[in-house]
């Protein structure tokens, strides 16, 4: 039987890693029972704006992290042969007394034939599914699914739905299957879609959310609630969720959402509401970790072929002609990288994780030259934040920030094909001629493939079942294809990047014949660095599994 473990059996525990811890402080735990008092806050207001101005400033802050949470308040649970379940927060761990009820599903007659449709209470999902034999059990997340009691009533939830951060596809669908999957499995009535990102909780107005009103917005780009960045006021979302008596808040963002989450929640507990709080993970750059890969982001690499599609047919039609993509990714290349693999018409890929030089042996230009001598022709793909240290010193850097502290990005594909032109006009070697294709939003706005609509309901019932069952403060997501609810602080404990130690980069680089513009010794420090960092371990043998059984599917990305 698994137990609760205290907190040094938790540190002395060698599989898990967890996040530095800071000091615990009794006076801020959790509330000890249900309150109603409210509204006695002014230090919490943890938005990066709070420090900046105009959505636009002089010094670049990314993000901070929010702190991990005391180590009191980790839910982890441990059990024999090393398994280790990081479960996630539930209103009755401050709210002991909650009544619980029957799950209306068992009456619903569309999932009444379903053989066994409650999920264990014990089942969990292994992040590491790559073992040896004596290989310990490993960290587990709670299994998302629906429970045998919830603990709303169905006439009792009020919902709300926001969106926040960039335009992903599919946020739509998952906008639409909250209502639908509410409506229609719990009975739930009462949704409201709070527009314009998180501001839009106290400064905008609010949509009335039904089936009806949804019924054809996934066949739609872009989020019909509107999005922002910036605006994280925590006490006055805090105030509006409770002055609207709205008792599950469901949030669809990225990496700066998901803190934002994370520190709403923590609020939500201190207040002592019986509020759930549910975020689900959106980002075409794919950079949330844990989870298997974000919705939209196949849609987005699919998008992105009809750009690389364009740059070959141009390139092809014209001597010596290079076509140059560039294509989102601020901080992790992952759309670039499978855009690139998918097409398999791409002679050079350039991502932020992997650095790159452009004059001399083994250098960018090189390779150009040698491309065009071979073929005539050549399509490269590059990352909106490749290079951006090149970029840093050929041009003043401005240092400036969004709204959300995000630090913005150099035009490294305008740079590139500048740097590309002058290099040839500077050596004579030989005329060229460049198409510059920057298909930035086109590959976010469209509206979701089917796969990735799939995806969206099952997300979407994931989030509401957690709610239901009274988990709160937790990302859903799939882990190694199974939906899994996660704890804030491990999606944001890092981004999510592409390991260039891993496979999957090699694959790229053996079928574009790049250069990887990396020396042998910063292979051998880089493979040392990753080694040690708990998702790379997480990563690699999963990779290992699918080939081990002769199946080439997609590795977790
Ligand atoms: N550390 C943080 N604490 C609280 N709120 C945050 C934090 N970081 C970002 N936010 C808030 O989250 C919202 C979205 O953040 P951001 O603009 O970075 O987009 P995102 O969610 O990362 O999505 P994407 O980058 O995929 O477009 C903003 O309203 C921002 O104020
Ligand atoms: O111009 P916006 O709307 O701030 O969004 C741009 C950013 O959003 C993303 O699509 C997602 O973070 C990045 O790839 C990109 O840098
Ligand atoms: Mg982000």
């Amino acid at each position: 039987m698994p137990t609760v473990s205290s907190p040094s059996t938790i540190s002395s525990l060698a599989s898990i890693t967890i996040p530095k811890v800071r000091c615990f402080d009794p006076a801020n735990s959790s509330p000890a029972g249900f309150r109603h008092r409210r509204r006695s806050m002014n230090h919490d207001d943890c938005s990066p704006e709070s420090s900046v101005s105009n959505g636009s400033v002089t010094v670049a802050t990314d993000s901070p992290t929010p702190p991990p949470p005391p180590i009191a308040d980790m839910k982890i649970v441990t059990g024999e042969a090393g398994y280790v379940l990081e479960d996630v927060p539930r209103l009755t761990d401050y709210l002991p007394d909650l009544p619980t009820y029957p799950n209306p599903l068992q009456d619903n007659p569309s999932y009444s034939v379903v053989k066994q449709y409650f999920v264990n209470m014990d089942d969990t999902v292994a992040q590491t599914i790559v073992v040896q034999k004596n290989s310990p059990r490993g960290t587990h997340f709670r299994r998302a699914g629906p429970r045998q009691k919830v603990y709303f009533e169905s006439d009792e939830v009020h919902a709300c739905i926001v969106t926040c951060g960039g335009l992903c596809p599919g946020l739509n669908t998952v906008i639409r299957e909250i209502v639908c999957g509410l409506h229609h499995m719990y009975g739930v009535s009462k949704v409201l879609g709070i527009e314009g990102g998180y501001k839009g909780f106290y400064a905008r107005n609010t949509i009335t959310l039904t089936p009806k009103v949804v019924n054809d917005i996934h066949k739609r780009g872009g989020t019909i609630l509107g999005t922002s960045r910036g605006g994280h006021s925590t006490s006055k979302i805090v105030d509006s969720i409770e002055d609207r008596g709205i008792n599950q808040v469901y949030i669809i963002g990225g990496d700066g959402t998901q803190k934002g989450a994370a520190v709403i929640f923590e609020e939500i507990r201190r207040r002592g509401l019986k509020v759930a709080v549910i975020g689900i993970p959106k980002t075409i750059d794919n950079d949330i970790p844990v989870i298997d890969k974000s919705f939209g982001f196949d849609t987005a690499v699919e998008e992105a072929q009809r750009a690389i599609n364009a740059a070959h047919v141009e390139s092809e039609s014209i001597e010596n002609c290079i076509g140059v993509v560039k294509l989102m990714g601020r901080n992790s290349g992952f759309i670039a990288m499978y855009a690139t693999l998918a097409s398999r018409d791409v002679d050079c890929c350039l991502i932020p994780e992997s650095p790159f030089y452009l004059e001399g042996p083994g250098g960018l230009f090189e390779y150009i030259e040698k491309k065009l001598k071979e073929d005539g022709h050549m399509v490269l793909v590059i990352a909106e934040g490749a290079g951006q240290e090149l970029l840093s010193e050929s041009m003043r850097t401005m240092h400036q920030a969004d709204a959300s502290g995000n630090k913005l990005l150099q035009d490294v594909g305008l740079w590139i094909s500048q740097k590309i032109k002058d290099h040839f006009a500077r050596t004579h070697k030989m005329a060229i001629n460049l198409k510059y294709i920057d298909p930035t939003y086109m590959i976010r706005a469209v509206p979701s493939n089917a796969s990735d609509n799939v995806y969206c309901t099952l997300l979407a019932h994931s989030a509401i079942h957690g709610a239901m069952a009274g988990y709160t403060g937790f990302t859903v997501g799939p882990v190694n294809g199974r939906h899994a609810y996660i704890p804030f602080y491990r999606i944001n404990e890092r981004q999510h990047k592409v390991v260039i130690t891993d496979r999957m980069w090699a694959r790229l680089l053996s079928s574009t014949n790049q250069p990887s513009f990396l020396d042998p010794k910063e292979v051998a420090r880089k493979k040392i660095e990753e080694t040690h960092e708990p998702e790379t371990s997480h990563d690699q043998p999963e990779v290992a599994t699918a080939e081990q059984n002769g199946v080439e599917h997609l590795p977790k990305i």
